[in-house]
């Protein structure tokens, strides 16, 4: 199967980022959704496997083009699994980073840090169009905890709050190729990637 280029199926920009160094060297071009003017689809799915499979399949649809989508969040055990698949929705419909991420920080107030372990996970799917009956499915998690402030700026999302104890850092304070390198996201890519090659050598 050739390939010459992927939809990236995500209007998120921390993700675009990540995903630009993640591709460097790759020999297919990855532009995002923004690039073929497809808007963000609902995610009404219950799984980061649904709702990835949702945005991959919105994404070649409008495009023609395959697709790759990113459903990610975080799972705090103390909260049990809590925000999950609702991690960018978790402080309502208009939530922001920093609500999402104020909000998180008061559900744990009265937790002591033994109690705020949390893991990152994520879902990439591949669909080589958007009837596609096996899409490649690939997943990776990120083991860590959440700190009781923010430390860091770089990153997205919760990163600031993503405490990695033998770093002794949070997951914003990491460069974007040291985070890549351990991340959810990274880990999930490697398998992707993968598997895409067995899949696009074989026809
Ligand atoms: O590496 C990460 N570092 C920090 N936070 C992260 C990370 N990975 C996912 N997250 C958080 C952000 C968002 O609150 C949720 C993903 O939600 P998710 O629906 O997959 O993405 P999104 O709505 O931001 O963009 P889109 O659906 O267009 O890909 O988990
Ligand atoms: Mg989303």
């Amino acid at each position: 199967m050739k390939i010459d280029q992927i939809v990236l199926a995500t209007g998120n920009k921390g993700k675009v980022a990540e995903f630009a160094s993640l591709f460097e060297g790759f020999s297919i071009s990855v532009k995002p959704q923004s690039h073929f003017n497809v808007e963000d689809v609902p995610e009404t799915g219950t799984t980061f496997v649904e709702n990835a499979i949702i945005k991959a399949r919105h994404a070649a649809e409008v495009t023609g083009l395959p697709a790759i989508a990113d459903d990610s969040g975080l799972a705090v055990n103390a909260l049990g699994g809590a925000p999950g698949i609702y991690s960018s929705r978790y402080a309502g419909p208009d939530a922001t980073d920093a609500s999402n991420i104020d909000k998180l920080l008061d559900a744990l107030k009265s937790e002591p840090q033994q109690n705020r372990d949390a893991r990152f996970l994520c879902v990439l799917v591949f669909m080589r169009h958007h009837l596609d009956p096996t899409p490649i499915i690939c997943q990776g998690e990120w083991l860590g905890e959440i700190s009781t402030e923010r430390h860091g700026d770089g990153g997205f999302g919760y990163d600031p709050v993503f405490w990695l104890p033998e770093q002794q850092c949070s997951a914003a304070q990491l460069d974007k190729t040291t985070k890549n390198a351990q991340s959810h996201r990274g880990k999930a890519l490697v398998s992707l990637m993968k598997e895409m090659r067995e899949l696009l050598a074989q026809s």
